[in-house]
């Protein structure tokens, strides 16, 4: 294959197009700045599962958008088998879950989906809109003595944010409408503490969902529990964020180029001087290239490179950018070493500290069906009468149905005993879903039948650091080697996973508690369910920790390059996302964070992405003068 230069020249390679480059390469252009966007996917536009808030699940099954990464949350299968979501490849990208594979049948873990396409997890996460929490900001300025990431100057890059994401919350009259459902979010009300009385019940319920949970103008929002409808982002009911934003900065004609279709192998760096400088990337171009991709075909993609006249900064993701800063050179040597790849800096921070959240369900099922779903069928055929719904009341959000949500219908935020700092730390959301975690097609298994309800628990701040990503392979097509580390393989330090673990198992009970409170509001009509998970004989903390340590799952991987104080070893990123030890080259996505952060993190990334083109263009301002 015939190798390439770009002829183009361009001041900023940005590789990842997903919450962290998407925000931070558009910015860059309309500031004026030659930029690159550089995207191993392609171009999701047009494409109404991406669209449809109601598909958020199903999304994640889309083959041209999905990567299927397995991962293990223990490193002992025997163990990790213990997850009913325990998956195997019995053939090319075709599984079986669960127990008793057939013969032959190789271990993969858990699935973590990821996308892969213009706008990156953004294009087929689950919407929410949460804001961190002020101490996620205050922790990263005192750990690195850079006061710009004070939570009183991280606001600033909110209001930017806010300038071209759209978010609201549902229209609840969407959800009010089936009155069995709204007896169970009234049950998770009076859990919380602010049920309303039976005979006044769907009023207050519609006012209680109008709350916001990031109300900026309370000082005390990050540590007040309370009962919430959940902001999306959205505009009328469709899914808005990067991938528009990006579409929106090239058609008004700013110097953006976004290069879909293009997998990065490596970073180039001029070592004329003494520290390495980053000054280019190598690619692949071609679809699917990525073996995790479920549309790979071997053997093809026509090579490529590219020059950055300033910088080349790294948004491929808490896995991909590890991958590729360790096939660049830079990571810790002796993994380097083992690869046969030659060190341009020795960091052995690269690849650890990841962290994620946990999540839990309760899952009931009820004899009949909720009407909200009724005629939804969730797989974008004619007969899918909620679609039609949806589609034909494009500017009325109250009016485009049960689509027009994403299921999750309203949330118990909770401080659990088990909180080391005075902010929230549980975020309990009830949805008609089946909702378990995440396995090959997940997403048609939680909305199979319209008669399951789940509490599902997110937990917060977690406290557990030990996941590593660690290559596989020398070939950049491999997805790495992902290891979580779940609780007491992991962070034990100062009984940290006995920590966390409680707080899930408070958060089981809460759910149990709305579910009995459910009861009180059978004026609404609602049937009898039976709870199959945890399932009632599960009582005791002991059976409900063995329930959460064996299911529990994550979405929010981060933290696998971390930025840090300038005498920490580990610490791979400066508080201005500069790889240490090298010129020219920086991080900017979900992997930088010390800590993990908030609630919910599309938020935190955006908000460090508009953080990182000011820290950009101000150092190229600098270095011009
Ligand atoms: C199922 C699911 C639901 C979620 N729901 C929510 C939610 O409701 N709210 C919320 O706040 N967060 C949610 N998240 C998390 C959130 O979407 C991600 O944390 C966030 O998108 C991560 O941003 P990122 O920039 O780090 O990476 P990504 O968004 O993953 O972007 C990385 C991009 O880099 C590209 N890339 C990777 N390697 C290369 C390479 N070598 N060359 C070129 N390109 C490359 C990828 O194709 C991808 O487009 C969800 C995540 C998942 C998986």
């Amino acid at each position: 294959v015939p190798t390439t230069r770009d002829a183009e020249e361009y001041d900023y390679v940005v590789v990842g197009s997903g919450a962290g480059g998407g925000p931070l390469a558009c910015r860059l252009a309309r500031n004026g700045y030659k930029t690159l966007l550089i995207e191993a996917g392609g171009n999701p536009t047009g494409n109404v599962n991406v669209s449809v808030p109601g598909y958020q699940a199903v999304v994640t099954q889309d083959p041209t958008l999905r990567w299927d990464i397995f991962v293990n949350h223990y490193q002992d299968q025997n163990r990790a088998k213990r997850d009913p979501k325990y998956t195997y490849e019995v053939g090319p990208y075709q599984y079986h879950v669960g127990p008793n594979p057939p013969p032959g049948a190789k271990e993969l873990g858990i699935l973590y989906p990821r996308a892969s396409g213009l706008g990156g997890c953004i294009t087929h996460n689950a919407l929410i809109w949460i804001l961190p929490h002020k101490s996620d900001w205050n922790d990263i300025a005192t750990l690195t003595g850079d006061n710009s990431w004070a939570a009183t100057n991280m606001n600033q890059y909110l209001d930017r944010v806010n300038e071209w994401l759209p978010h609201a919350p549902t229209d609840p009259t969407i959800l009010l409408r089936d009155l069995p459902l709204a007896q169970h979010l009234l049950g998770g009300a009076s859990a919380i503490g602010v049920g309303p009385a039976p005979l006044d019940a769907i009023p207050q319920l519609a006012n209680l969902l109008l709350q916001s949970p990031n109300n900026r103008l309370n000082p005390a929002r990050d540590s007040a529990e309370g009962y919430f409808q959940i902001p999306l982002i959205q505009k009328f009911g469709s899914r808005v964020g990067v991938l528009e934003y990006i579409t929106r900065t090239v058609e008004e004609g700013f110097p953006l180029t976004v290069q879909t279709d293009t997998f990065v192998t490596k970073i180039t760096f001029d070592k004329s001087s003494e520290k390495p400088k980053a000054n280019g990337v190598e690619f692949l171009q071609g679809e699917y290239l990525y073996r995790a991709s479920p549309l790979h075909r071997p053997g093809y993609g026509r090579r490529g490179s590219v020059t950055a006249k300033k910088e080349v900064i790294i948004s491929a993701g808490t896995f991909n950018t590890v991958q590729l800063l360790k096939l660049s050179g830079i990571g810790g040597k002796d993994e380097l070493q083992r690869f046969d790849i030659p060190v341009v800096k020795d960091l052995p921070g690269v690849g650890t500290n990841m962290m994620d959240r946990y999540e839990i369900p309760v899952n009931v099922k009820h004899p009949k069906d909720f009407s909200i779903l009724d005629g939804c069928t969730f797989d974008l055929k004619d007969h899918d009468k909620c679609l039609k719904q949806w589609q034909s009341n494009p500017y009325i959000l109250g009016a485009r149905g049960a689509y027009g949500t994403n299921g999750l219908a309203a949330a118990m935020a909770k401080r659990s005993d088990f909180a080391t700092t005075s902010d929230i730390d549980l975020y309990v959301f009830g949805g008609p879903i089946n909702f378990q975690g995440y396995f090959p097609y997940w997403g048609d298994f939680a909305v199979r039948d319209h008669q399951h309800f789940s509490w599902y628990t997110l937990k917060a701040h977690t406290k557990n650091h030990a996941g590593t990503v660690e290559l596989r392979s020398k070939d950049p097509l491999d997805p790495p080697l992902i290891n979580f580390n779940y609780f007491d393989t992991g962070t034990t330090a100062g009984g940290a996973d006995k920590l966390d673990v409680s707080a899930i198992v408070q958060a089981i009970r809460m759910s149990r508690q709305a579910l009995s409170d459910y009861n009180a509001y059978k004026i609404l009509g609602g049937t009898e369910f039976v709870e199959e998970n945890p399932g009632p004989e599960m009582q005791t903390d002991e059976q409900l920790e063995t329930y959460i340590k064996d299911r529990a799952w994550g979405h929010h991987a981060s933290c696998s390059c971390p930025i840090g104080p300038e005498d920490d070893p580990m610490a791979v990123l400066d508080s201005e996302f500069r790889v240490r030890g090298v010129d020219n080259l920086r991080v900017v996505d979900a992997s930088i964070f010390p800590k993990i952060p908030g609630i919910f993190i599309q938020s935190a990334i955006f908000m460090a992405s508009e953080k990182a083109a000011d820290v950009i263009m101000a150092a190229n301002k600098e270095e011009s003068q």
